[in-house]
């Protein structure tokens, strides 16, 4: 078989595109797939300028400055597709006599590539609104929140530890979780050990994990700990202030070595964790006694936040209940508000056990309420009790005969001033004793009818 008397059935055959032009721009080829793919027939094109009909294509490139282009990416603006070329030079005698270009529309890829970009920015939107979700949870109308949630925003993003202060209840787990949720560890582990609960015997089984067999009765296989469970994700040390010396040593190695050994395991474990402790104690304080250690004061107080008591956002009561009560109508459907007089009590009310306590408040209420609206009597007796105490307190005035410490004083004033009078020859010596001056004097004469 001769090739080249085969070769135009060859170019037919392909289920590529080809163009062949001639140094001039001029069209001189289009095989059966160009007019198929692009919907152009042949009659059409051949012999047209290709500088007319698509000023802008690559292969005018090739024709200008010989070289090939191969897996060329264009858009085809007469045709409106998308194409994939390898474009090539036509070499006769060692002259160029023109380029021939095969392409692949990826109009189709292309659009499915669209749609996919379209997707992911859709989806990132709807994960970003996970993620602020629960920063919503911790919006605030009172200055010091608003601070702490903002530093926790800032550093989220970032490998900071953190570490949160705040009374017991305040929220300083729900901190914890949206930082992680902001944070690029997402998508892996949130585990939070609480440090107060653990036995100082189970400390290392717990945290580093043990070999099989590593001690009498320990599972088969051995078990991972929470360290290696949290592994890219955020480990949460709370109550941090209530670890023993022993045991704050043994925490403050593992964190600067960043390394940890399972029990009875010899090989070291990289710690690939983000850290955020967690106290409702003055740890500063506890550094001065010598009940916490400085160094590991140090390595967790990077990026401090203060979690401010319920009683000191009290502004925040409204949308803390709402959000609470929102839930509660899931759990146990039903929708109830509360009436002036029930919000009156809980806003007067210190809520030492601060969010934790109103929400375990307003789910023994919600739990027991018959009527879809609280009224007084469903409040607890504690928080009627201060309330009740308060309005009986005793406003009468300390000085006898009720008249207050301004009246106190004005009537010590008077009586003064007429014992001066009793005891000078005259009004100028009535003055020095005073020592006021005759202006104000006589103004005070005046003031008690002395005159
Ligand atoms: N902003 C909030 N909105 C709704 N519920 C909240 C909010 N903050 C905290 N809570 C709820 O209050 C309770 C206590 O929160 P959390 O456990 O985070 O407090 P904590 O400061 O870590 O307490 P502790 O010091 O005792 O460990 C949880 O049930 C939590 O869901």
């Amino acid at each position: 078989m001769k090739l080249a008397n085969h070769l135009l059935s060859i170019l037919e055959s392909l289920h590529d595109a080809v163009l062949v032009i001639a140094r001039d721009s001029t069209i001189v080829y289009i095989n059966n797939a160009y007019s198929v793919q692009f919907g152009v027939p042949a009659d059409k094109l051949i012999g047209r300028k290709l500088s007319k009909v698509e000023p802008k294509a690559r292969i005018h490139d090739v024709l200008k400055n010989g070289q090939p282009l191969i897996n060329d990416y264009s858009y085809l603006h007469s045709l409106n597709i998308h194409v994939f070329a390898n474009i090539t030079p036509l070499i006769e005698n060692g002259e160029l006599i023109g380029a021939v270009a095969i392409m692949k529309d990826i109009s189709e890829f292309y659009a499915l590539q669209d749609e996919l970009e379209r997707y992911k920015t859709y989806s990132t939107r709807l994960e970003e609104q996970l993620h602020n979700k629960i920063f919503e949870m911790l919006e605030s109308h009172v200055p010091v929140m608003r601070q702490a949630v903002h530093i926790a925003r800032q550093v989220a993003e970032s490998e900071a530890t953190i570490m949160l202060y705040g009374e017991t209840g305040v929220g300083k787990e729900v901190f914890a979780r949206a930082i992680h949720e902001a944070s690029p560890r997402r998508d892996r582990e949130f585990v939070a050990i609480n440090m107060a609960s653990l036995p100082e015997s189970l400390f290392e089984s717990e945290l580093f994990g043990f070999e099989d067999g590593s001690f009498t009765g320990s599972r088969k296989g051995g078990k991972k700990g929470l360290l290696e469970l949290a592994e890219g994700g955020t480990l949460f040390l709370d109550e941090i202030g209530e670890l023993s010396l022993f045991l704050q040593a043994k925490l403050l190695r593992v964190l600067q070595e960043r390394l940890f050994r399972r029990v009875g395991g010899t090989n070291p474990v990289p710690l690939n964790v983000r850290i955020i402790g967690a106290t409702n104690r003055n740890l500063n304080k506890m550094m001065e006694t010598g009940a916490f250690r400085n160094d590991l004061y140090y390595r967790l107080h990077v990026v401090p936040i203060h979690i401010p008591p319920l009683r000191e956002r009290k502004p925040d009561l409204p949308l803390l209940i709402h959000t609470i009560m929102g839930d509660l109508s899931m759990k146990y459907g039903k929708h109830i508000t509360l009436t002036q007089e029930v919000y009156e009590m809980f806003e007067q009310y210190d809520w030492p056990g601060n969010v934790r306590e109103l929400g375990n408040v307003l789910e023994r209420m919600t739990a027991i309420c018959p009527r879809s609206y609280f009224v007084p009597d469903d409040v607890p007796e504690s928080i009627r009790q201060e309330r009740e105490a308060e309005k009986m307190e005793d406003t009468t005035p300390i000085y006898e005969g009720g008249i207050g410490l301004p009246g106190a004083i004005e009537q010590t004033e008077k009586e003064m001033i007429i014992e001066a009078l009793r005891v000078s020859r005259t009004k100028t010596a009535a003055i020095e004793r005073l020592g006021i001056s005759r202006k104000a004097f006589y103004q005070k004469l005046k003031k008690y009818g002395l005159l």
